[in-house]
């Protein structure tokens, strides 16, 4: 497997050293990557190099010649050596075409000169740092090209914005440096720079993280990144001409709206920008308000599961494109929804498709998707596997009086608010995690002085009589959360097999990370922790020392509603989901943290549910057509949206007692839990959760799977004798069902 250093690490001082040598060349397989490589981009080159032949010779507004004269060169050259090789480089190629050692960007055809050529300055080859694209991969080639076409306003013709929604891990932070030092060293008139400052706006938990990356990629001298915080404020950045990015979190760019806005940015990156889809939030208003043209938005979460929530987008980065938003919904949005009901005539069906169609078309120009499976070749093998944990006795005695409740009664006969069921649902999560939650909740309520009108008496009432008197809900019991028990026989399994590796372990609540930092406490296990509570300015602190191989923390409790997304947690190579959420994105985007570009080990993944309980009903509601075409698959979405049918209630309030797996009971599977070995998922394509119809459905691989897809899953019960796989080994006692997936498999995991 390739594994190489960033070029920060190797190369010292960039501006000393005249020439780059990758320090990587000795290694075979690292050579042959960039003879691969290098094959992609001659092409690049040749269409570049053709490019010039195609520009015009008597408009005297478009310069046919391609060197730099000396004057412009001085002009442009403000002492930066890279610069300098910029056009030394640009020049190279042009008199040695088979010069295959870097990325050109598409040359700007007639009309772009025309439109931004007016003092016409010579043309010259953008090109891309070697230092970069050394490390690049392929796809992250491709992206760094449809950036730069998409800002440059090349691709629609005086548009200048771009989606890049790249599945998680894909790199879209190196693509938009990358980019970024590209333009800002240099442009296609005259080299002369295209941007000069970069707002780079993130959620608080990756402010860090970005100013990290621009480390790692190009050292601490390149380019020099401003981050917000506490101490450090816009005003400084305004002030120093010596700052060229400025990496701000959402919260605070709202708090310092007036100063941004005094400041020109030639470039504006929303990273995790799928939270700007309703344009009348404030973040959203607030980003509008900013002149800046060139605008990028980064999502890993797909982009057109919503037609209104993808024209905020579009609208977003590419004003007006669409037209207003009246006109959309005519044109585009009511066509293509009353195409897609079951009473569609042929003739709305042809309609809504031929409408359908043309938005692709239209918007497919400046939106880029990739999926992880761009890079599941650079990364070791992943082993999933779902747990299905058998109930304590005492949590199945608390389950059963919940839903004997007065609540979940009124619930079922339809009697209470439309969003009540949330309190029971609550409830029967909590108890899932661990009866003490359970209890602590109750004990608040009963001493709260609201407790009489409130609802939740009606679900509470009698319920601490179940548990024993001297119950003590600060001594955390094993053995009374068969989910607790299995984490406990878990983490002593990793601890003792791979006392090299470290875990990740996740969970939505921090009351159930303070129970886990308990038990980890108890065992002894050194633990690090990141939940909403964690200042941000200490957030990367905390991720960098768990990365660390010097690190002596051997887990990561992780709250994955706080800081699950955008994180890079390779320091684990093992992680626990401990409990599940509605929104399937959640789930996906914690999972995501550990099989990242960077991992050294096999990586093992561990979603916990108790067997025949609410959460293997949010599981199967994950993963079956309802919860992908229902309003949760993506991160925004909480369970408030969720609207259930009384029948659906009916069966989420129901407890099935003696099943194995009611997940797998209702797979149609003809096994009877002896260990089924599934076919390979690839053959499995399912559909994607996407208003613009089957064109878009191209892959299946970060997105929740489908009962069809988890039948495929090698599946066997807990009984199972011959179980290889040594973790899962150990906790069998505690477990009636698994179902495990590898992806990437070699011979020893
Ligand atoms: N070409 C590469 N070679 C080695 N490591 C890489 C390469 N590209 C990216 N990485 C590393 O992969 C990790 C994931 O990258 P990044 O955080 O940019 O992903 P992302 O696309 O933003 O994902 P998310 O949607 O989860 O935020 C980072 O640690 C990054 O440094
Ligand atoms: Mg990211």
């Amino acid at each position: 497997m390739r594994r190489s250093a960033a070029p920060s690490q190797l190369q010292g001082n960039p501006f000393k050293k005249p020439k780059f040598i990758p320090p990587a060349r000795s290694n075979p397989s690292v050579n042959e990557e960039i003879t691969k490589q290098n094959s992609d981009i001659k092409l690049l080159e040749v269409a570049a190099s053709k490019n010039t032949f195609l520009q015009s010779q008597n408009d005297p507004r478009i310069c046919s010649f391609n060197l730099p004269t000396e004057e412009s060169a001085r002009e442009i050259n403000h002492g930066d050596n890279y610069r300098e090789k910029c056009l030394e480089a640009s020049a190279m190629r042009t008199l040695d075409p088979h010069h295959t050692d870097s990325l050109v960007m598409l040359r700007p055809d007639n009309n772009h000169q025309w439109m931004f050529n007016r003092n016409c300055f010579p043309i010259v080859d953008v090109v891309v740092d070697p230092h970069l694209v050394y490390h690049l991969r392929p796809h992250q080639k491709e992206g760094i090209i449809f950036l730069y076409e998409c800002v440059m306003g090349m691709r629609v013709n005086g548009r200048c914005g771009a989606i890049l929604a790249d599945e998680m891990g894909l790199g879209k932070t190196l693509q938009c440096i990358s980019l970024i030092w590209t333009l800002q060293c240099q442009g296609p008139y005259g080299g002369k720079p295209v941007i000069k400052k970069t707002l780079i706006v993130t959620p608080g938990s990756l402010v860090n993280n970005w100013r990290k990356e621009f480390q790692k990629w190009l050292g601490r001298e390149r380019i020099k990144v401003f981050t917000v915080d506490q101490d450090h404020k816009v005003d400084e950045f305004a002030k120093s001409p010596f700052y060229s990015v400025l990496i701000i979190s959402y919260e605070m760019l709202l708090r310092s709206l007036d100063q941004i806005k005094s400041i020109k940015f030639d470039l504006l990156i929303c990273d995790e920008g799928h939270r700007l889809k309703n344009s009348a939030i404030k973040t959203t208003t607030a980003l509008i308000s900013l002149s800046c043209e060139k605008r990028i938005i980064l999502t890993g979460t797909p982009v057109q599961n919503d037609l209104q929530e993808f024209f905020a987008l579009i609208d977003f980065v590419n004003p007006g494109i669409l037209g207003s938003l009246s006109s959309y919904r005519k044109i585009y949005e009511e066509p293509i929804i009353i195409s897609r009901q079951p009473s569609a005539s042929e003739e709305e069906k042809e309609l809504g498709e031929r409408r359908a169609a043309e938005l692709t078309c239209l918007t497919g120009l400046f939106i880029l998707r990739r999926t992880q499976e761009v890079i599941n070749k650079y990364l070791p093998p992943k082993i999933e596997n779902v747990v299905f944990c058998r109930p304590g006795a005492l949590q199945i005695e608390l389950y059963r009086k919940l839903l004997n409740s007065q609540a979940v009664r009124f619930c079922l006969q339809g009697l209470l608010e439309n969003s009540s069921h949330l309190i029971c649902t609550g409830a029967l999560k909590k108890l899932c995690n661990h009866p003490c939650l359970l209890f602590s909740s109750v004990k608040e309520k009963e001493h709260s002085s609201t407790w009489d009108e409130n609802e939740e008496r009606h679900l509470y009432e009698g319920l601490i009589s179940v548990f024993p008197a001297d119950y003590n809900p600060l001594t955390v019991t094993e053995d009374e959360s068969g989910k607790l028990q299995v984490l406990s026989k878990l983490l002593a399994a990793v601890h003792e097999l791979r006392p090299a590796e470290k875990v990740v372990l996740v969970s939505n609540y921090t009351k159930t990370l303070d129970i886990l930092q308990e038990v980890c406490k108890r065992h002894g296990y050194a633990c690090t922790r990141l939940d909403g509570q964690t200042p941000i300015s200490q957030r990367q602190q905390i991720v960098d020392g768990f990365n660390s191989k010097y690190s002596s923390d051997f887990i990561f409790l992780l709250s994955s509603k706080a800081g699950g997304v955008g994180l890079n947690l390779i320091g684990g190579s093992h992680l626990i989901l401990y409990d599940i959420d509605w929104n399937p994105a959640t789930d996906i985007q914690a999972m995501s943290r550990v099989w990242r570009d960077g991992q050294k080990h096999p990586v093992h993944i561990y979603r916990l549910l108790t067997t025949g309980t609410i959460e293997e009903k949010i599981y199967q509601r994950q993963i079956s057509k309802q919860g992908l075409s229902g309003a949760v698959v993506d991160l925004t979405k909480t369970s408030e949206h969720i609207q259930f049918s009384v029948e659906e209630l009916k069966n989420l309030f129901t407890l099935h007692e003696n099943s194995h797996c009611v997940t797998h009971d209702l797979l149609d599977c003809e096994c009877t839990g002896e260990n089924r070995t599934g076919d390979s998922l690839e053959k499995f394509p399912i559909s994607r959760n996407c208003q613009l119809g089957p064109q878009q459905q191209k892959s299946n691989s970060l997105k929740p799977l489908s009962m069809s897809q988890l039948k495929q899953w090698k599946h066997f019960s807990g009984d199972q004798l011959n179980l290889t796989d040594p973790f899962l080994t150990r906790i069998r006692e505690n477990v009636s069902f698994f179902f495990q997936n590898i992806t990437n498999q070699t011979t020893s995991i």
